[in-house]
């Protein structure tokens, strides 16, 4: 008689809700971007790219990024780029993707706001079709910009409503508090959109307060630094707020020093809503079940315990409330068996 527990985390619907489009350029991709762009980039291989990809905080990950996305300049790019991750994503049993994208990153140098949401938009409309795969666009505007930046960008992309999902905040996040981005919230949500911003991945507590309160967002991307402030904790687990937690991210930007030391497992436990994301996957070494596989083994997540990370996913999705039910339904039916012991190949 065997008991290994027969759980497979691709079984299990799930939602993606903190990934950077930029953040899933894989080095081949990359290449092939520069060459048929003619744009100058400081590799010649693969090998020269990995070994760049060693980083010592979020500051140090930026700029390999930024230079990484250079590469992307006109409408097919985007379509490629957006279309091969949400290929992949399917594959991870992704059902509903909010991708990140920061269109200043791209408008700065020259490339057409319209290129970058069209190409997006289009690999959207296909995804849906061919892989039943929904989401959109988080709109993300830059912290360490002036607020007026973020009011323009907002305006942008004002047509491409039916692809935004939301508007979020994103960049270098020490030294640069959300709050003076009140206004531009706001104006986000007199629009009618949700809203997200990047609180508590290296920067204080305080951060996270502040979008809630200031930005008056729905969810926090990262937060993970919410743990040093206790009240705050039992105000993220009462008020339901839910995190964009990505473990391989953390890592990597030495948030922690390794997995086993993250605090996904005890933010979980305090009653949080806590969601497992990949962040950059191309930089990171992995997609959303990489991530929910490794932190798994490192932190002893019961079957139990990620398919609530994966419930939450849904929970927490701006997405549409018929198809939410009914993938939270599928989620249901693989947890039910766990509680009268039939998971187990006996
Ligand atoms: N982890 C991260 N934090 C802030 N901004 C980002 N842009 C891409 N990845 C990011
Ligand atoms: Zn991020």
């Amino acid at each position: 008689m065997n008991s290994v527990p027969l759980f497979d985390i691709k079984a299990v619907p799930k939602a993606e809700l903190h990934v950077h489009v930029e953040g899933t350029l894989e080095p081949g991709m990359l290449l092939d971007f520069a060459r048929r762009n003619d744009v100058a980039i400081p590799y010649r291989s693969m090998n020269d790219i990995l070994s760049a990809y060693r980083f010592s905080d979020l500051q140090s990950f930026l700029e390999i990024y930024w230079a990484g996305l250079t590469v992307l300049r006109t409408e097919r790019d985007f379509y490629e780029l957006t279309r091969a991750y949400l290929t992949r994503a399917r594959e991870d049993n992704v059902v509903h993707a909010e991708i990140y994208v920061t269109p200043a990153d791209h408008t700065e140098r020259g490339v057409p706001f319209d290129a970058v949401m069209d190409g997006i938009s289009a690999a959207y409309a296909d995804a849906r079709l061919q892989r039943d795969i929904t989401g959109g666009v988080i709109l993300c505007v830059r912290r360490h910009k002036p607020v007026e930046e973020a009011f323009a960008a907002i305006e942008a992309a004002r047509r491409w409503r039916d692809g935004v999902v939301a508007l979020g905040l994103g960049g270098p996040e020490k030294g640069y508090p959300p709050g003076p981005f009140d206004e531009v919230f706001a104006r986000a949500r007199a629009l009618g959109w949700k809203t997200t911003a990047h609180a508590g991945e290296e920067g204080p507590p305080d951060y996270v307060t502040e979008a809630i309160d200031r930005l008056r967002v729905d969810r926090i991307d990262h937060g993970v630094q919410c743990e040093a402030d206790p009240a705050l904790m039992r105000r993220l687990a009462d008020e339901g707020t839910p995190l964009t937690v990505c473990p391989l991210s953390n890592v990597a930007l030495q948030i922690f020093p390794d997995l086993q030391h993250h605090n996904l497992r005890r933010l979980l436990h305090a009653g949080l809503c806590v969601t497992v994301n990949s962040d950059d996957p191309a930089y990171f070494g992995g997609h959303v079940n990489e991530n929910f596989v490794r932190a798994a083994a490192a932190l002893g997540l019961t079957a139990e315990e990620q398919l609530t990370l994966a419930d939450n996913s849904l929970k927490a999705a701006f997405m549409d409330e018929t198809r939410r039910q009914d993938y939270r339904r599928v989620i249901r039916d693989i947890r039910a068996p766990l509680h009268t012991g039939h998971l187990h190949d006996d």
